[in-house]
């Protein structure tokens, strides 16, 4: 169940399943500003009033510089009113210092927006990854859910923090501006402004261009993440099969082919500059040239000509500001496309509307005629019938591939059936609340599930309400509560990322108590103690007994002595129940069960099953292995 794959795609297939194994509706530039604008800024309506409110008072405050021009050079200049002089200086300080607070609040409350965004993105995403399906989740690369986390949040956090003050802000800014030009001079204004709606053409041009390589880029960034945590997770093996220049030269195409997206970006962004400079030159000049015509003929006066050039210099820069904000918009609308499509995930397990807490009595399992497949045209169980009594021990013992696990996943309601039901104690699952259902096992797996957090959180988790006490009784229950002890911070020590500050059998220890201390009336085991040196085992094995009393257990086996303790052998083959009773039973029939236990093993469909009766065997192998490693460090 836990070996080591790789996702090791060629490059062609990788682009053609860029995301992640996950397709993103194409979704509008407008129809993502509508949802953006619908759930993260109607509901701060006051705080971004407030903000367009000082943007459009720090814009003005632009916009009267103008006429502070005009009147300057006409009284001072020209009329020499000296009462004029004297008062225009505190009139600017004024201006500039309410235009400068205006700013401020304006930056600090658009920083939160955006901010504030983000967070709520990724809570959203966060929960929504917590409670998915599992067989989505499993089908999507996890870099494609970490590069959503890193990086498409960020892009939208840059874009919003970029444009909701700048948008408003420079459109505001060429309004006033404009206004002000058409004011002073509508011809002027119309001969310098002519140029304006080519610039806009120019930048819808842009448009697709810019979302394709946005759309690439994040998608390759998406790829990365994939590969960094798969090298992460596997560098043990990585190591040993001498395969670091392999993972490195993967991780270098994908970095390559990330830098030709951005550079794509980075272009259409730049293009922008020079195109509205080029459009911004041509107005002015036709301006100066009109204007100093007019000038010249005597229809107008220096300070209204000079007031005219200074609206129009000071114009064209929100222009070239709003062209390039055009850009950034996209690649926040892109990266927020990407957020929405897993926001928008739809989930297949589901609670009824009238579900209820399942009232547990022993625990008892039955599958009544049921059909499964992942995929839903090949079932991996067909027609598939079990009735387990409360208490029994039932271990499913088959060939890899079988479908062991998949009887689990059901009992846990990760996945449903597409025919029958599975029913604890008497009820459907399916109209039980989930959280019911998967309170009602406890889940020990081969390989021990550990989080970066203390020993006694570890133990804790999934009976948050248990005393101190009784997680120190669940410990020595699982023979763990010496090794804590001997730690230099007992059960406050940090067991590290997945635990990988524990030895293999530590880590099962602690997940072991983790299940003594839930009170669940089912225990599902996937043969958890198979990490566990000969004397824990046979401790643990004590506890484990203690443990089993009076519950349903249903243990997918691989070792002769499990298998014969339990009260029933489930013998799967191609999804059904080829053989069922107890080991003398079974072996009295002389049938598969029979013949595995001769030792000549089963070839079916799924390949062969393998019992694993001598730790030493295994223990050798993973000793082999280790030395291996340290060979190939050396
Ligand atoms: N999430 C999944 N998506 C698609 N197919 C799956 C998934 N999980 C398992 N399968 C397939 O379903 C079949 C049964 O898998 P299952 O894990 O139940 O077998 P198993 O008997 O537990 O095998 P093993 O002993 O090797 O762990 C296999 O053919 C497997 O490839």
């Amino acid at each position: 169940m836990t070996g080591i794959l790789f996702d090791d795609r060629s490059a062609d297939r990788r682009e053609q399943d860029a995301d992640g194994g996950f397709a993103v509706p194409d979704m509008s530039t407008v129809a993502v500003m509508r949802r953006i604008v619908r759930d993260h800024v109607v509901p701060r309506l006051k705080l971004v009033l407030l903000t367009v409110l000082a943007m459009t008072f720090a814009a003005a405050g632009t916009g009267a510089l103008p006429f502070l021009m005009q009147f300057a050079a006409d009284e001072i200049f020209i009329a020499k009113n000296e009462a004029f002089l004297l008062g225009l200086p505190p009139v600017i300080i004024v201006v500039m210092v309410a235009r400068s607070w205006a700013e401020y609040f304006a930056r600090v409350s658009q920083g939160y927006l955006s901010n504030r965004i983000v967070a709520d993105l990724r809570s959203q995403l966060f929960e929504k990854l917590a409670f998915a399906d599992v067989q989505w989740l499993q089908s999507t690369h996890s870099g494609r859910f970490v590069s959503v986390f890193m990086n498409d949040v960020t892009t939208i956090n840059t874009a919003a923090s970029q444009t909701i003050t700048a948008v408003v802000q420079n459109f505001m800014q060429v309004v006033f501006l404009c206004g002000a030009m058409i004011w002073m001079d509508w011809r002027l204004a119309l001969i310098t402004l002519a140029a304006l709606p080519l610039g806009g053409w120019f930048v819808r041009r842009q448009k697709s261009r810019a979302r394709q390589s946005v759309t690439s880029a994040l998608q390759e960034v998406g790829a990365l993440g994939t590969i960094v945590s798969e090298t992460l997770k596997s560098i043990r093996v990585v190591k040993a099969y001498h395969r670091e220049s392999h993972e490195t030269n993967r991780a270098r195409h994908i970095i390559e082919r990330t830098l030709r997206h951005m550079m794509e970006t980075v272009r259409t962004r730049a293009a922008s500059g020079p195109i509205t400079e080029a459009l911004g030159g041509v107005g002015i000049a036709a301006a100066i040239f009109y204007g100093g015509w007019q000038g010249i003929s005597g229809n107008v006066t220096l300070g209204h000509f000079m007031g005219f050039m200074t609206a129009a210099l000071l114009v064209y820069q929100p222009v070239k500001a709003l062209a390039s904000l055009h850009n950034q918009l996209i690649e926040g609308t892109v990266a927020a496309a990407r957020v929405f499509a897993i926001l928008d995930q739809d989930q297949r397990v589901t609670e009824v509307a009238d579900a209820r807490p399942l009232v547990l009595a022993g625990g008892a399992l039955r599958f009544e005629g049921v059909t499964f497949g992942y995929e839903p045209d090949q079932p991996v169980l067909k027609n598939f019938d079990l009735d387990i009594p409360a208490g029994t021990r039932v271990a499913l013992i088959g060939a890899s591939g079988a479908g062991k696990s998949t009887v689990i996943n059901l009992i846990l309601r990760f996945f449903d059936p597409q025919q029958g039901r599975v029913l604890i104690d008497g009820q459907d699952v399916r109209t039980a609340t989930i959280a019911s259902v998967r309170l009602a096992s406890a889940l020990l797996t081969q390989e021990p599930v550990l989080f970066d957090d203390t020993i006694k959180a570890n133990i804790r988790y999934g009976s948050e309400d248990a005393s101190d006490e009784a997680v120190v009784a669940a410990a020595q229950a699982a023979a763990a509560h010496d090794f804590i002890m001997g730690l230099p911070n007992g059960y406050e020590s940090r067991v590290g990322e997945a635990g990988q500050l524990l030895s293999g059998g530590q880590k099962q220890r602690i997940a072991f108590a983790r299940a003594m201390l839930r009170s669940a009336p089912i225990l599902l085991l996937d043969e958890p103690t198979s990490a566990l040196d000969g004397e824990a085992e046979a401790r643990i094995q004590e506890a484990l007994e203690t443990l089993l009393e009076d519950r349903t257990v249903i243990v997918i086996a691989h070792r002769l002595s499990t298998i014969r303790k339990a009260d029933l052998i489930c013998v799967m083959d191609g999804g059904v129940i080829a053989e069922l009773g107890s080991h003398d039973q079974l072996v009295a029939s002389g049938g598969l069960y029979a013949r595995m236990m001769a030792g000549q093993g089963h070839s079916g469909p799924g390949g062969a099953m393998v019992l694993v009766d001598d730790v030493a065997v295994a223990r050798a192998a993973v000793a082999r292995a280790d030395d291996r490693i340290r060979a190939a460090q050396a």
